[in-house]
């Protein structure tokens, strides 16, 4: 369908009918596996134990709560940064700025809510109010996206994302239809990305942590490898901060619904699904197993990083001397492609990385539930599909360059399997 703003880019995610089904499926699946985590039997695959009534999910007190960290995010988004980076350029030849401190942010965050937790904060009540709380910020989310949608129709043409100007509402509306939404210096996208959802989620399994111990004496060791692998996900995201301006999510997709639930609410809610697990099925679990399990976190860790280290320092400057010596090939658009090293094994090396991981999160929750591997399932399915969308971009981007790139590196994200 071509847009009557001009944009031709093909409809993703099954078109708008595709947008609207997902629209409904993904808050229907969060709130699914938030039930079934607390019931005895835990089936990811069965009914859920009951159906919430609107009392259960609604909860002025969780929308003040969303709202509140939202706001304390949002400040700590405002302080002085140690660095401002620069992004892609972009259609209009300008680079955004972005502030570089997400990680004074989960320090500060950490010290905040330390401090409230010695002077009497119940954090560990949070688990209880998880229900009303994802429903607030899935309300949030709605609204967020609302707004950004009528943001958009008064911001310039050379604003719009390349995907989410069909002139289809539901489908702008889930994809997103401008690129950067921003206020002054305020970047919703990038400041949604990284801060309440991913700092959220660790505070949610610390939460959980801290119940498991006044519930049974101490966290299990399981519950301490679960909390310890994501915080340090966590951490490495926010370290890292600066590589999330090359994702496909910063430089192509708009800021809609997709995003603004998924980082406001899918992230915090199913990503700290392994922990809400633990803490109704506690899993015995020995230190060679444990061991075993961190070795495979490692592994995985050590590939991710590698391999999103490799490209951003290649990206940033191709003669650094880290990488200076790798194998490329030129592209007609002046950007080389490389072919050896992380990227010469497979095309996304770091995808396969973060699988590695992910399969490490759900180990500690023994191999008797599917409930716990249900995040490694989607995010194999997301993954795969990302992978397609941004061979599908590189194509159009890199042409003949990309035919080769694909020649002398077949493997797409396992080597020799896929
Ligand atoms: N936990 C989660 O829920 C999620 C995590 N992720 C993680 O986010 C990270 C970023 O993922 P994503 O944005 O999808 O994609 P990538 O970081 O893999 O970026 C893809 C881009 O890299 C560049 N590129 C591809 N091949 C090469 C090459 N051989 N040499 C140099 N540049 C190359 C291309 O852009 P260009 O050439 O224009 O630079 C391409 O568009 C990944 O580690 C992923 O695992 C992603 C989604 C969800
Ligand atoms: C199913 C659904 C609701 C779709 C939205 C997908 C989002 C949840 C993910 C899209 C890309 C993401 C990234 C991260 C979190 C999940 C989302 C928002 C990320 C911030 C996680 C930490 C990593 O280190 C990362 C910074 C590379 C990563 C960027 C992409």
């Amino acid at each position: 369908m071509a847009s009557p703003q001009g944009s031709r880019a093909p409809l993703e995610f099954g078109g708008p009918l595709g947008a609207a089904a997902l629209m409904l499926l993904l808050p229907v699946t969060m709130f699914h596996l938030l039930l079934v985590a607390r019931s005895g039997p835990a089936r990811l695959l069965g009914p859920p134990p009951y159906l919430p009534g609107l009392e259960e999910l609604w909860s002025p007190w969780a929308l003040l709560l969303c709202l509140t960290w939202l706001g304390l995010q949002a400040a700590l988004y405002l302080l002085p940064a140690r660095k401002v980076a620069e992004g892609q350029e972009l259609k209009d030849k300008s680079r955004l700025r972005y502030p570089i401190n997400g990680f004074q942010a989960l320090m500060l965050t950490a010290l905040l809510v330390g401090l409230g937790v010695s002077a009497g904060l119940p954090l560990s009540a949070l688990p209880e109010m998880l229900l009303p709380l994802a429903f607030a910020a899935t309300l949030t989310a709605f609204i967020f996206s609302l707004l950004l949608y009528l943001k958009a129709l008064v911001a310039p043409a050379s604003a719009r994302a390349p995907g989410g100007n069909s002139g289809n509402l539901i489908y702008d509306f889930f994809l997103g239809r401008e690129l950067n939404p921003r206020i002054c210096s305020f970047d919703f996208k990038y400041f949604c990305e990284l801060r309440p959802g991913l700092i959220g989620w660790v505070l949610i399994n610390l939460a959980l942590l801290m119940q498991e111990a006044e519930l049974r004496g101490s966290p299990s060791l399981a519950m301490w490898l679960v909390n310890g692998f994501q915080l340090l996900y966590v951490g490495d995201a926010l370290w890292y901060e600066e590589a999330v301006l090359t994702t496909m999510d910063i430089i192509h997709d708009g800021f809609g619904f997709m995003l603004a639930f998924g980082d406001l609410a899918w992230v915090p809610f199913t990503y700290s699904l392994q922990a809400q697990f633990l803490l109704y099925h506690p899993q015995p679990l020995g230190w060679p197993l444990a061991s075993f399990i961190c070795l495979i976190n490692a592994v995985g860790y050590y590939i991710f990083r590698g391999a999103n280290s490799q490209k951003n320092t290649f990206r940033k400057n191709p003669s650094d001397p880290r990488v200076a010596d790798l194998e490329t090939i030129s592209t007609a658009t002046g950007r080389r492609l490389l072919v050896s090293g992380w990227w010469g094994m497979v095309r996304h090396p770091n995808y396969l990385g973060d699988l590695i991981m992910a399969l490490a999160w759900s180990l500690p929750c023994g191999v008797f539930h599917l409930l716990p591997y249900f995040y490694l399932l989607y995010f194999t399915a997301l993954l795969v599909h990302r992978e397609d969308r941004d061979e599908r971009q590189c194509l159009q981007k890199y042409g003949l360059a990309w035919h080769e790139y694909c020649r002398r590196v077949p493997y797409r994200i396992v080597p020799y399997v896929y």
